[in-house]
């Protein structure tokens, strides 16, 4: 549905997209995540029309954005980082406002209620847009993205500002419209991306470092790590855990309980430690109370991926 190619945007000698390359496909929602100044913005005004690129296209429904800019907007509805809200309106003068804007041909009346509806801001269509809560304003920017039907919703950054009720309301809200369109949603809320989206794309400093699913991210970076749980003395136990032949590393973790201690254990190469794990504890005087996969957040996930990145330049620099 919407196909973005090696974009590259610079201003001057600063590249701001570096060979940005990825898919959205019919129905899905995408998570585009990165953290401040990334170039999600940026990569989101390309995909709209709003900037060109220095390289590289995007497209929607194989509409290319600069070749055929009017197909290929028809099918999109924006909201952009600061909703283009005009306060002195009514809702409904703004949403009439939008529609003539956009030339919608579809019936006013019909479709307008129809996009409230789904906004989820039929309560305030007669009140003056400055008087609202940021989440009924952020809803009425989502309301004007509607306008037109389009198949593809681009959101950027949508809870921004948003207090956390408003915040789970909006992503409520995201959530039920992507049951009926593509959806890209920027943010740097990581818990928001994994709540809400299939796919996550990561960008860093211009340049996409990852694109999976949220659990498929998880496993490639966090399924190496166990956490145990065990009944016997912290050092006896710990140098035993060392021993284990395909344990990498063994860290020592704050334990609540006095005769307990906890660690969290690194494989070698990705190896399933947990057999040789279970079995040097079954074999020992010791107690193994807990064994779980250290389950790594997104949050985790991007700095582990930000810091291999890191990594990578500095090697590049030796
Ligand atoms: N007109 C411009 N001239 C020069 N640099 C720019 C311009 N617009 C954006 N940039 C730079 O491009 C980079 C990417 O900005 P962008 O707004 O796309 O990031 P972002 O990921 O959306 O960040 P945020 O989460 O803060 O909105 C930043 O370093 C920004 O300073």
């Amino acid at each position: 549905m919407i196909e973005v190619k090696n974009l590259v945007k610079k201003y001057g000698n600063k590249t701001v997209l570096d060979h940005v390359s990825f898919e959205v496909k019919e129905g899905e929602i995408l998570g585009f995540l990165g953290p401040n100044g990334a170039g999600k913005s940026t990569t989101m005004n390309i995909i709209t029309g709003n900037l060109s690129a220095t390289e590289g296209t995007a497209s929607i429904d194989g509409f290319e954005i600069l070749e055929s800019p009017l197909e290929a907007k028809k099918r999109l509805g924006y909201l952009p980082e600061l909703p283009p809200l005009y306060p002195d309106m009514t809702t409904d003068e703004y949403l009439k406002f939008v529609y003539r804007l956009k030339k919608c041909k579809l019936p006013r009346k019909e479709h307008l209620q129809e996009v409230c509806r789904a906004a989820q801001i039929e309560d305030v269509r007669k009140r003056v847009i400055k008087n609202l809560s940021k989440g009924y304003r952020q809803r009425i920017g989502i309301a004007q993205a509607l306008i037109g039907a389009p198949e593809v919703l681009i959101l950027d950054e949508p809870t921004v500002g948003l207090d956390p009720k408003q915040m789970i309301e909006i992503r409520n809200l995201i959530q039920s419209l992507g049951k009926s369109h593509t959806v890209i949603l920027s943010s740097h809320i990581l818990s928001e991306i994994q709540a809400v989206c299939d796919r996550v794309v990561v960008i860093n400093q211009g340049k996409l470092i990852a694109d999976d699913t949220p659990e498929n991210l998880s496993k490639r970076l966090g399924g190496d790590r166990l956490r145990i749980c065990v009944e016997g003395p912290e050092p006896e136990v710990h140098l035993a855990l060392t021993q284990l032949e395909h344990v990498k590393t063994v860290t020592a973790l704050p334990c609540r309980k006095d005769s307990c201690c906890e660690f969290e254990l690194e494989a070698k190469d990705q190896c399933d430690i947990r057999r040789e794990t279970a079995a040097l504890l079954k074999s020992s005087p010791w107690l193994l109370l807990e064994i779980t996969g250290s389950d790594l957040s997104l949050e985790n996930i991007f700095l582990k991926l930000t810091d291999r990145e890191g990594n990578r330049k500095g090697e590049g620099k030796k």
